[in-house]
């Protein structure tokens, strides 16, 4: 089944004169239970996808439909409500609000979306490798650990489609497998899960893995 469709997305950027064309006709779909990774180069497009996908950023031209619904060109208050709805998102920055504890920021995003329970966090958290770590400010946590507690934020819900950013940046092998097996397990209850990696133990794992280069994709 497809949790998310994708068709034909364009994204330009402007920058005085110049044109920077981000997306050029990306159509892609994402299946329910399967576990896909992203590759390419910098500056290839893959932050602006994800942010299209998930109705963060609006692309230019293409259409973005969840679980049936349009993402695409609806008020952002209503974008915002099917991302709360549908998704989990590890951006490369911004996952965390510094003010409150990893567990805080949990349950907030137990609340905004209305699934998940406040029982479950430490079980989560532990899952991460994230031990002794769920009572602190993100101040205290380095990049590595950081972007497992933002993953942590992204799997509390159980959502219907996860979008991460390079989960597995700065961390070392034994902890990439452990956040390996959790996106995963994700996957196997059933979530559509899009990785932007430049790992090769996660693409090796993955169910299929898509290139992108200049905004097209090059390989699926
Ligand atoms: N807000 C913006 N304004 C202008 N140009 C942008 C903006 N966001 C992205 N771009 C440009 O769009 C292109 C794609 O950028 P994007 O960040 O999506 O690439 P990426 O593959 O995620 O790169 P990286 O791996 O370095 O994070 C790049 O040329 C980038 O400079």
């Amino acid at each position: 089944m497809s949790a998310l469709e994708a068709t034909e997305l364009y994204r330009f950027f402007h920058a005085g004169d110049d044109e920077v064309v981000a997306l050029r006709g990306i159509a892609l779909i994402l299946n329910a239970g399967e576990f896909t990774a992203l590759r390419g180069p910098s500056g290839s497009g893959k932050s602006t996808l994800l942010a299209c996908l998930a109705g963060i950023d609006e692309p230019d031209g293409g259409v973005v439909s969840v679980l049936g619904e349009r993402m695409t060109r609806r008020p952002e208050p209503e974008r915002d409500r099917l991302r709360a709805r549908h998704f989990g998102m590890l951006m490369q920055s911004g996952n965390l609000f510094d003010h409150l504890t990893v567990r805080t920021n949990i349950r907030l995003q137990m609340e905004i979306s209305g699934r998940g329970r406040p029982d479950e966090i430490d079980d989560l958290v532990r899952s991460l490798g994230l031990d002794g770590l769920a009572d602190v400010l993100p101040a205290y946590l380095s990049g590595g650990e950081a972007a497992r507690a933002g993953l942590a934020v992204a799997l509390a819900a159980k959502p219907a489609i996860l979008l991460c950013d390079e989960p597995t940046a700065e961390v070392d092998a034994a902890t990439e497998q452990l956040v390996i097996d959790r996106l995963i397990e994700s996957c196997r209850s059933g979530a559509a899960v899009l990785v932007v990696t430049h790992s090769p133990a996660l693409a090796a794992r993955a169910d299929r893995i898509i290139n992108i280069r200049d905004g097209g994709i090059v390989h699926d």
